[in-house]
């Protein structure tokens, strides 16, 4: 296993739109240690979806490499790309993507075995994680019977179930009101920390990027450090 789980080497994405060429990213540069958690804060529309969506291998850049693990994702077949996001990187968005017509324990379960692991095994992790974000008793329930809070809660439990080395969140706590948003923020934090899960979290919120180990942003396309 590499000690650098995600670095981004001078990627670049521009959008093809109707006005012309949109260059979003332009040799961006970015390196994310073993367990570290990093803030990535930028002005709306500069390109942090956009780069997380890229570190994710949900696309392709059209420059540079995005290594995992060390390993230069552009060389991996498209079935090797997809076994890296189901094992070794979790994904948190703003709204919880959960499967309504699923408990709160098969939400988490669910993707544990996709990647192999037996309906057993996959359902005590995922009671485990419940109880450890303070879910125990909801074990049960499906996201339209949770608080907006909790299903977030949920979703961040699903992102850690098959242990990545990589969390990648995008606005993680952005629909929730100020207190919600500020708890589940810290216990994400938390449990990130606990399992030693190197993290890049989009914020807007200048009070969470604080809570990290290093905030960056983006300008003219590339990243670079922030106060
Ligand atoms: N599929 C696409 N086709 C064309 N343009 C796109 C596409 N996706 C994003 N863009 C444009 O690229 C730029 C960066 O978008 P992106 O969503 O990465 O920004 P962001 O920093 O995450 O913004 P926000 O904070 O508002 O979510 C924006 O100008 C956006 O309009």
């Amino acid at each position: 296993m590499s000690d650098v789980p995600l670095r981004l080497a001078a990627v670049e994405r521009r959008y093809h739109t109707e006005a012309g060429d949109l260059p979003v990213l332009r040799g961006a540069d970015l390196a994310l240690a073993a367990g570290e958690i990093v803030a990535l804060v930028a002005p709306s529309g500069t390109g942090k979806s956009t780069l997380l969506h890229l570190a994710g291998l949900l696309e392709k850049p059209d420059g540079g490499e995005v290594f995992v693990d060390g390993k230069a994702a552009g060389t991996l077949s498209d079935d090797a790309r997809t076994a890296i996001r189901r094992t070794t990187i979790g994904f948190v968005y703003q709204f919880h993507h959960l499967l309504p017509e699923f408990t709160a324990e098969e939400n988490i379960a669910l993707p544990q075995m996709a990647a192999g692991v037996t309906r057993r095994d996959a359902t005590a992790r995922a009671q485990e994680l419940l109880a450890a974000f303070g879910l125990a008793g909801r074990e049960k329930h499906r996201p339209g019977k949770l608080s907006g809070g909790e299903q977030q809660r949920v979703a961040i439990a699903r992102a850690l179930a098959n242990r990545p080395r990589i969390l990648l969140a995008d606005e993680p706590t952005g629909n929730l009101d100020v207190g919600t948003s500020g708890r589940v923020f810290d216990e994400l934090l938390e449990h990130v920390r606990g399992e030693g899960v190197a993290a890049l979290v989009a914020t807007h919120n200048p009070e969470l990027a604080r809570r990290m180990d290093r905030i960056v942003t983006l300008a003219e396309g590339r990243v670079v450090a922030a106060g």
